[in-house]
């Protein structure tokens, strides 16, 4: 069965979400979607040898302009997949909006996340270079890959699986701070304890 994973996939229309999905279920390419189109996809994989349950939302272009809709996507999902076309500028810029958005939505700036620049097979048409890119990602804090879905190149596997490792990172903090305000409360406990029976 394996850990559970919920990892939404966003971006402007047309930057390549749904062939990045299907490459990384498939590893194949398929030229045409519809798409109004939005599914999510059990897979089960294995991330580092551990087996993973991952249930992979692919949204519609437009989920953003629907604001009830995409607030309930970025609660639904524990990460998230921000996708651009190295051959489109607004896409890009678009992805700090979209992270600053998921970020008030989940109420964090530790949103597990990654960055994909597709499309990279399109170079002659490239309009944001690999250091810009990389940049933006460092400032959201998150990794960056390039893809081409086209191609299948292992960057895609990789930004799937490192998306869970964040999550799993996460994960392992918060259990961490869990235990941490447990022992802070059994502290206060004794100490509750300890005065009461001095005053009494
Ligand atoms: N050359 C090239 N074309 C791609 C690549 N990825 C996707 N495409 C093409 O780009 C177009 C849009 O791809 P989709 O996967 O439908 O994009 P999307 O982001 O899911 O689009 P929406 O569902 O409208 O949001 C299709 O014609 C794809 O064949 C890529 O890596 N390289």
């Amino acid at each position: 069965m394996g850990t559970k994973c919920k990892i939404a996939v966003l971006g402007s229309p047309a930057v390549g979400k749904s062939a990045l999905v299907v490459r990384f279920l498939t590893k194949r390419f398929i030229w045409e979607y519809d798409p109004t189109l939005e599914f999510t996809y059990p897979c089960s994989c294995q991330v580092d040898d551990e087996p993973v349950a991952m249930e992979i939302l692919d949204t519609a272009g437009q989920v953003e302009s629907n604001q009830t809709n995409f607030e309930g996507t970025v609660r639904w999902a524990d990460a998230f997949i921000l996708v651009f076309s190295v051959t489109d500028r607004h896409t890009f810029k678009q992805i700090s909006i979209l992270k600053n958005q998921i970020d008030e939505i989940k109420r964090s700036k530790n949103v597990s996340c990654v960055i994909i620049g597709n499309k990279i097979d399109l170079e002659h048409q490239r309009q944001v270079g690999t250091a810009e890119a990389e940049r933006m990602a460092a400032d959201c804090a998150t990794a960056y890959f390039e893809t081409s879905a086209c191609d299948g190149s292992p960057e895609i596997d990789e930004a799937f699986h490192e998306v869970y490792r964040e999550v799993k990172r996460r994960r392992y903090l918060d259990s961490r701070g869990g235990r941490r305000r447990s022992s802070a409360q059994q502290v206060r406990h004794v100490l509750n304890n300890f005065l009461t029976k001095i005053h009494t």
